[in-house]
């Protein structure tokens, strides 16, 4: 069981893999100055030494956040993941240790929508090619195999923010949009749901991905799936590496069976900017390969700095778990005047009982409080008077099913 109460300046921040530095100052701002900041991801090791005296770490989407490196984050109280997907936290091991996590749902996905839209422009008229061709001072001026998008369909598979997003973004240039979703989703403008991957895979000039990295998704454009798509069509992924089957695009790419691949996301990415690339795509001129780089804008990273960091912040001061996604959710009022206890417990029955038990045996006045469950873990939040503050959580220490306490001054 973990407590924490502490002053500002000795909460530490770890910030990894070069957060936009509109974090560092937002949480300066708020008057956390206790903050290590690093351009890179750690290896393992090197991760769960600096870990263990972190109360927040922020990164982004290289930093794989296991159970052991939970097991080695004592003080650990909340991730920032400066960025959409939480794939690489295990958020059940996450969550068993009390630790919240945050992300950035929304900030950068105009971003990676401006990307796919271009790409898919840029490959429909093979101008990778050409511009590889120029490079060695070729000169292929022809109107063979170039097209308009306009008019061609667009499959988009996953339609959630992203993939909404670019759907009114590609109508606008007179693409026909369908999408594939697990879930029934509204359709924007013109754009029509089919009925299945197949279907849509079959139809489409372009196929795009936006879905995120789960079970169902790994490997879900296979050899299967990419004989399934139209010849000459394009494949489209800036969502995660685990979702085409590297080995299958370059065998389709081998045989011409696509006109063209644009690849952001790879299953084994270089862990910095100074390791080499390795890739059966690199061979491929008709192959657009970026560094996962979607949501690499200027524009994106300094908002999600600032909304990221802006989540910690809260969590930290008053304990608002709002848009966390692993905590049950609770938007806090300020806490002047009282001090605030936040207990943290396996979602079993009774504990708010025990709880109530121990304040009322202390004769202590409660002045509000809060109580949400998610199907794991429950989180109470209780403001009372001062001077109660420390007997109290020395109790709730001993209520068994407790995973975190703190307080709050
Ligand atoms: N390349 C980059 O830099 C970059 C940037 C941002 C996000 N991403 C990736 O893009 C993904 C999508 O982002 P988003 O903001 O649109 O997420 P989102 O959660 O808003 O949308 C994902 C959609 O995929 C659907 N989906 C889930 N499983 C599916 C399946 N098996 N088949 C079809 N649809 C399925 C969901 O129902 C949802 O509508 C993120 O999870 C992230 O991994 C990459
Ligand atoms: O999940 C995301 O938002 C993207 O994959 C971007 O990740 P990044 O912050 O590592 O560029």
């Amino acid at each position: 069981m973990a407590t924490t109460s502490l002053d500002k300046s000795k909460i530490r921040f770890l910030l990894l893999e070069g957060v936009h530095q509109s974090a560092v100052a937002s949480l300066q701002a708020a008057g956390y100055t206790n903050i290590e900041y690093l351009k890179t991801s750690l290896p393992d090791e090197e991760l769960k030494q600096k870990i263990a005296d972190a109360h927040f770490v922020g990164i982004r989407s290289r930093t794989q956040l296991t159970r052991e490196v939970f097991e080695a984050a004592e003080k650990l109280i909340a991730v920032g993941c400066f960025c959409i997907g939480t794939n690489q936290v295990d958020l059940e091991a996450a969550t068993e240790h009390g630790v919240a996590v945050f992300n950035a749902p929304y900030s950068n996905t105009r971003s990676v929508a401006e990307l796919v839209l271009a790409e898919a422009i840029m490959l429909a008229r093979g101008i990778p090619e050409k511009n590889a061709l120029a490079h060695r001072g070729g000169w292929l001026k022809s109107a063979a195999n170039s097209f308009e998008v306009r008019g061609k369909r667009l499959g988009i598979i996953g339609y959630g923010n992203i993939g909404s997003q670019l759907s009114v973004l590609a109508e606008s240039l007179g693409m026909d949009v369908v999408y594939h979703d697990v879930v029934t989703k509204l359709p924007l403008g013109n754009a029509n749901p089919m009925p299945s991957l197949e279907e849509l895979l079959a139809t489409s000039d372009v196929v795009s991905l936006h879905v995120p990295e789960t079970a169902e998704t790994q490997w879900m454009i296979g050899e299967k799936e990419l004989a399934t798509m139209k010849k000459g069509s394009i494949l489209i992924n800036a969502s995660r590496g685990t979702v085409v089957d590297i080995d299958a695009l370059a065998k389709a790419m081998q045989d011409k069976h696509l006109a063209g691949a644009a690849i952001d996301v790879f299953p084994v990415e270089p862990r910095s900017n100074d390791d080499e690339f390795i890739s059966p795509l690199r061979e491929f001129d008709n192959v657009i390969l970026t560094p996962h780089i979607g949501g690499s804008t200027l524009e994106a990273q300094e908002n999600i700095g600032v909304e990221v960091a802006d989540k910690l912040i809260r969590y930290s001061d008053n304990g608002t778990s709002l848009s966390s996604v692993n905590f049950p959710e609770a938007s806090l009022p300020a806490h002047a005047g009282h001090h605030r206890i936040l207990h943290v417990h396996h979602n079993i029955p009774g504990i708010l009982g025990r709880i109530n038990q121990i304040y009322s045996e202390q004769g202590v006045n409660i002045s509000g409080q809060f109580l949400q469950t998610n199907e794991s873990i429950g989180y109470v939040v209780t403001d009372l008077q001062a001077d109660h503050s420390r007997e109290a959580i020395k109790k709730m220490k001993e209520i068994e099913g407790t995973i975190r306490c703190r307080v709050l001054y």
